[in-house]
């Protein structure tokens, strides 16, 4: 879409028009990969000092959460309209339409036909372009986080982004100001959609009884792993504070932290960058039901959660956590059942999980417990531990094999230094935590080799195992001998 923009040397007047109070910070391009940032117009101190100084104010009427979106659909009819067809779903999603609406206003404004102008109408003019989150990277660049465990998550949010512009031009395209301002001159084009997820996904921030929430000017405040600012309700907005205990000198950068449990990944994921000082060391991996298992469908279906394994750098080492990786190794000879109870009034049926023959239909998510009094408990963690080492074999091939066409990527033009230089950051840090994981759980692994259940559970496969392999060694004797 062809919207206007404002330099954001236009803010201080933004702000003097819509009651935003600046106190002694004012907002820069930093002319770094950081883009806009705050910083201080004095030095500033609250060391010993019984009230900290605070930095901005924002007055309430101007955050955009869910209530406010709700109250904008009642005084702008087009607005109103938008959110029938479309909204409702979730607050990400309301903010985003408030936020088409407003670079739709801007974008036909000789016409002054569509929507309501409100402070939002004008900010949006302000806020940038591009955001560094790999959904706005180019193909090329994507293709740099193969191996890393972004790969399947910005697959599947680009999926799900494409997903919402269809259906979103399929709802509106026969409402007439939409077809006009989008469709019949293809105007809103998927990039928009991206970029209105961009902007909310690194500019939303949460906030006390408001949830999710943009906060104008607030959200020009860049990230640090040692911030020395916070932000607050009060009862006139919002506030920003600074820390207690800080001195900071004329010129120097305002910092609040998006988030101190974030992986390396999701900071990318949501921001575009990483936080080189970042302490959480961490990554999620996607699991998926073998295609042989004959419960394999029920087991997705019964899991309540997204099937994932988490691995945390914890003070003894990496450890991992994966409810659903217990229910996969189980299987119908263990005691695991699935049952399809027919509703009383025989309209619906629903899946049930039975254990030992208990209904665990509710707890699918706590198998490591619920194997934890059973004699072959033993078993099912070699075979929990066994599937792991064999998930993170096969991230860690991705990433290795991969190496090539990182390289030959490299110098081409066709990826910004700034994305390649994120996406090696993190698969050099992914590739270092699956290593140490791998050997973590081979330790893990021989441990429980050790078991007595186990040797005694493998001893008795072996025998049941041996007729047939003592029969098949036959046949393959047969076959070389002809
Ligand atoms: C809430 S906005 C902050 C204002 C932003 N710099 C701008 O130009 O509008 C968040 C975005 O700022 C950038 N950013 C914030 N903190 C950063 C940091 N420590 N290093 C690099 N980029 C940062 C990232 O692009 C992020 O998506």
């Amino acid at each position: 879409m062809h919207r206007q923009h404002l330099p954001i040397t236009a803010l201080p007047a933004w702000s003097k028009l819509n009651d935003v109070n600046f106190l002694d910070i004012s907002v820069q391009d930093l002319g770094s990969e950081k883009g806009y940032g705050l910083v201080t117009s004095r030095a500033l101190s609250s060391k010993d000092v019984f009230d900290v100084p605070t930095l901005l104010i924002v007055p309430h009427d101007l955050i955009l959460g869910a209530e406010a979106v709700e109250e904008h659909a009642k005084v702008d009819a087009h607005f109103k309209q938008l959110l029938e067809a479309f909204g409702g779903k979730s607050t990400r999603g309301d903010v985003m339409l408030f936020l088409l609406m407003q670079i739709t206003i801007t974008s036909h404004a000789d016409e002054k036909t569509v929507g309501l102008s409100n402070p939002w109408t004008e900010y949006v003019k302000m806020l940038p372009d591009v955001i560094p989150v790999p959904t706005m990277w180019s193909e090329e660049e994507r293709m740099l986080l193969v191996g890393t465990s972004l790969e399947t998550a910005v697959a599947a949010k680009m999926a799900s982004l494409l997903r919402e512009y269809e259906v979103l031009r399929e709802v509106t395209v026969d409402i007439p100001w939409c077809k006009r301002c989008w469709w019949d001159n293809d105007s809103f084009q998927l990039r928009d959609w991206l970029l209105l997820d961009a902007w909310y996904r690194s500019r939303c921030l949460e906030l006390p009884n408001a949830g999710e929430s943009m906060i104008p000017c607030v959200d020009m405040v860049n990230h640090s792993s040692k911030p020395n600012s916070y932000y607050e309700p009060k009862s006139e907005g919002v506030a920003l504070l600074l820390r207690p205990d800080v001195k900071l000198s004329i010129g120097a950068e305002i910092t609040i932290s998006y988030g101190t449990s974030k992986s390396e990944a999701e900071m990318l994921f949501s921001y575009g960058f990483i936080d080189e000082r970042s302490i959480e060391k961490g990554l999620t991996l996607t699991l998926e039901p073998f295609e042989d298992d004959p419960l394999g469908k029920a087991k997705a279906a019964a899991f309540a959660k997204p099937p994932i394994v988490r691995i945390e750098d914890e003070e003894g080492g990496f450890q991992w956590y994966s409810p659903f990786l217990y229910l996969m190794c189980l299987n119908e000879e263990d005691g695991l059942e699935f049952r399809v109870l027919q509703q009383t009034d025989g309209s619906r049926s629903q899946l049930k999980v039975f254990w030992q023959e208990s209904d665990v239909t509710e707890a699918t998510d706590d198998f490591e417990s619920l194997i934890s009094d059973h004699e072959l408990k033993d078993v099912f963690k070699l075979r929990a531990v066994a599937l792991l080492q064999d998930r993170i074999r096969q991230q860690l091939e991705r990433l290795y094999e991969s190496e090539d066409m990182l390289q030959s990527l490299a110098g081409t033009g066709l990826v910004a230094p700034q994305s390649q230089g994120s996406a090696l950051q993190l698969r050099e840090s992914e590739t270092a935590i699956l290593e140490k994981t791998f050997a973590v759980i081979d330790m893990q692994k021989n441990t429980l080799l050790e078991s007595e259940t186990v040797l005694r559970y493998l001893g008795s496969m072996d025998d049941e195992e041996r007729p047939e392999q003592q029969e098949s060694n036959a046949t393959n004797d047969e076959d070389d001998f002809s």
